[in-house]
C-alpha cells in the first residue's frame, strides 16, 4: 500500500502539466489511476509491483523520468515493466505503433497486464472523451490497432479481455455510420 502511494504521488507530480486528448481535458493523472483500478478491479489478487508499475506506466514515454530513477525510488521490478511498456516516442509514430504490435507477444506476464488494462481505458475513451479532432476512421483505426496488440495479452486475464471487447464493440457500434452498419448486417 505504502509503495502504491509513492508511485500516485510520482506520478501525480511528473504528469502534472500534462492533460488528456479528450474535450473534458482531464488532468493525465486519471488515465494510470484508471489503468491501475482496472487491474485491481479484474484480478484482485494482483502484486503491489505491477499496480506500481500500471500507475508509472507513462513517466518514461512522456515525462522523461528513467529506467534507473524508478529503480532506486521503487525497485527494479517496478522500473523493467514500465521500462517494457514505453515507447520511444523519438521514433516516428507509425514505427512505434508497428513496434507495440510487434513486441506484444514477447512482453513477460506483468507487462502484458498493464498493456491490456492501458488499452480497456484509452478504448473506453473513445466513448467517453473522444480525443479532439479524431474523426470517426481515426477512432475506428485506433480500435483494430488496439485489438493486435491486446491479442497476445488476451492469455493474462480473462476478465479484462472481456471487458476490453466490450468497450471495442460499444465503440464500433457508436462510431460506425448507420449506412454502413446496415449494409455489413446485410438490412
Ligand atoms: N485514447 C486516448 N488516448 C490518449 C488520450 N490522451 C492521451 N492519449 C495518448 O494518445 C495515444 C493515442 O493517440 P495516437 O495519436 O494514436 O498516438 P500518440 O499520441 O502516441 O502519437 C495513446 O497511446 P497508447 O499507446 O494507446 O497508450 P499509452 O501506452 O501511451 O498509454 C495515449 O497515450 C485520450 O484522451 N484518449
Amino acid at each position: 500500500m505504502q509503495l502504491l502511494l509513492k508511485s500516485v504521488d510520482f506520478a501525480a507530480r511528473a504528469h502534472r502539466d500534462q492533460r488528456r486528448k479528450g474535450p473534458a481535458e482531464e488532468p493525465y493523472i486519471n488515465h494510470p489511476i484508471e489503468v491501475s483500478r482496472l487491474i485491481v478491479e479484474c484480478e484482485p489478487h494482483t502484486h503491489e509491483d505491477i499496480l506500481c508499475a500500471a500507475i508509472l506506466h507513462d513517466v518514461i514515454e512522456d515525462c522523461g523520468a528513467t529506467r534507473d530513477e524508478i529503480a532506486a525510488c521503487f525497485n527494479d521490478t517496478v522500473a523493467d515493466i514500465v521500462l517494457e511498456v514505453s515507447d520511444d516516442k523519438a521514433l516516428p509514430r507509425d514505427e512505434r505503433k508497428a513496434q507495440q504490435i510487434e513486441t506484444a507477444p514477447d512482453l513477460t506476464e506483468a507487462a502484458k497486464l498493464v498493456r491490456l488494462a492501458d488499452k480497456v481505458a484509452n478504448v473506453g475513451a473513445m466513448l467517453t472523451d473522444t480525443p479532439i479532432g479524431w474523426d470517426e476512421d481515426q477512432i475506428l483505426a485506433y480500435v483494430t490497432w488496439a485489438e493486435a496488440v491486446v491479442a497476445p495479452c488476451r492469455v493474462v486475464s480473462d476478465n479484462l479481455s472481456e471487458r476490453f471487447d466490450a468497450i471495442a464493440r460499444d465503440v464500433r457500434a457508436f462510431h460506425t455510420p448507420e449506412e454502413q452498419q446496415k449494409a455489413e448486417a446485410g438490412v
